[in-house]
């Protein structure tokens, strides 16, 4: 691939006698939605956080625009323009859905959390944030209270809250977990929305949303890529069905 926004070498990482991580490389175009897919236990949320920097590898390299950010910390890749979206619910449940946000683009913009009272004043960041408000569709809950937010919502503002750092590269962790159909139905469209402005890397068991929202997927498994490519081919492949795929039920539903 060409120039890839996101290129990873052959990372390694282990923990104690577990080789979590076990010489990944793989490559995630500008524009692109890549999802990461594979059983529990395979090593996903390692790779992600060794994208984000919440986590050393212990070898390989890691390019985000052509520039090694493999020993860069975590709060500079955020600067350079990565962006996590949390698997556990990581809100302030008594801050406001805005407050949120604003709190978010503050922390990206540098200042200091000491400064927060001024973030809910401040009309920059709260336009930052009401922007972001409002490309997840929960500009009428901006004034809600984390805590009153439906777990849709709570998921949604998660995303607003990566959005505000206006990241180049969004890496997702399981957006889907713990959502009804419904609310499983509304992340996909916005995702779907989001895809278009964003390059996204998608961790996610939910094979109906990887299959309906992937350009490319990537299959783990023990720390491993077994197989990477387009939809249609993943689908295919003899080994990904045998160590993951064939215990899915849901797959053929998106196409
Ligand atoms: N902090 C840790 N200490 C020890 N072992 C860990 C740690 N984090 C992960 N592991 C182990 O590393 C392996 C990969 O775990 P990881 O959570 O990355 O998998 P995953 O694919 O994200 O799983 P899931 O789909 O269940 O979220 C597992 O064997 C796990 O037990």
């Amino acid at each position: 691939m060409a120039d890839p926004l996101l290129r990873v070498e052959n990372l390694v990482r282990r923990f104690g006698g577990i080789v979590a991580t076990d010489h990944v490389s793989l490559e995630v175009a500008r524009g692109e939605l890549h999802a990461i897919i594979g059983p529990n236990g395979a090593g996903k949320t390692t790779l992600i956080s060794q994208l984000t920097g919440q986590l050393l590898p212990h070898a390989g390299t890691i390019y985000l625009a052509g520039q090694d950010i493999t020993r860069v910390p975590a709060w500079r890749r955020s600067a350079l323009g990565l962006a996590r979206s949390f698997q556990i619910t990581s809100l302030l449940p008594d801050f406001t859905a805005i407050d949120n946000v604003a709190l978010a683009a503050q922390a990206h913009d540098g200042h200091s959390f000491r400064f927060w009272g001024n973030a809910r004043k401040e009309s920059g960041l709260r336009a930052t944030a009401f922007a972001a408000l409002q490309r997840v569709g929960l500009v009428e809950r901006a004034n809600t209270l984390v805590s009153k937010l439906s777990h849709g919502e709570q998921r949604e503002l998660e995303l607003a809250v990566a959005l505000a750092t206006s990241p180049q590269v969004l890496l997702l962790d399981e957006p889907m977990a713990g959502l009804g159909i419904t609310e499983s139905s509304r992340m996909v469209k916005l995702l779907q929305e989001l895809r278009r402005e964003v390059t996204i890397v998608l961790v996610e068991h939910d094979m109906d949303a990887v299959f309906a929202l992937a350009d490319r997927i990537s299959v783990l498994v023990y720390g491993r890529v077994i197989a990477s490519g387009a939809p249609s081919e993943i689908r295919q492949n003899e080994e990904v069905k045998r160590a993951y795929l064939g215990e899915q039920h849901a797959v053929t539903r998106h196409g």
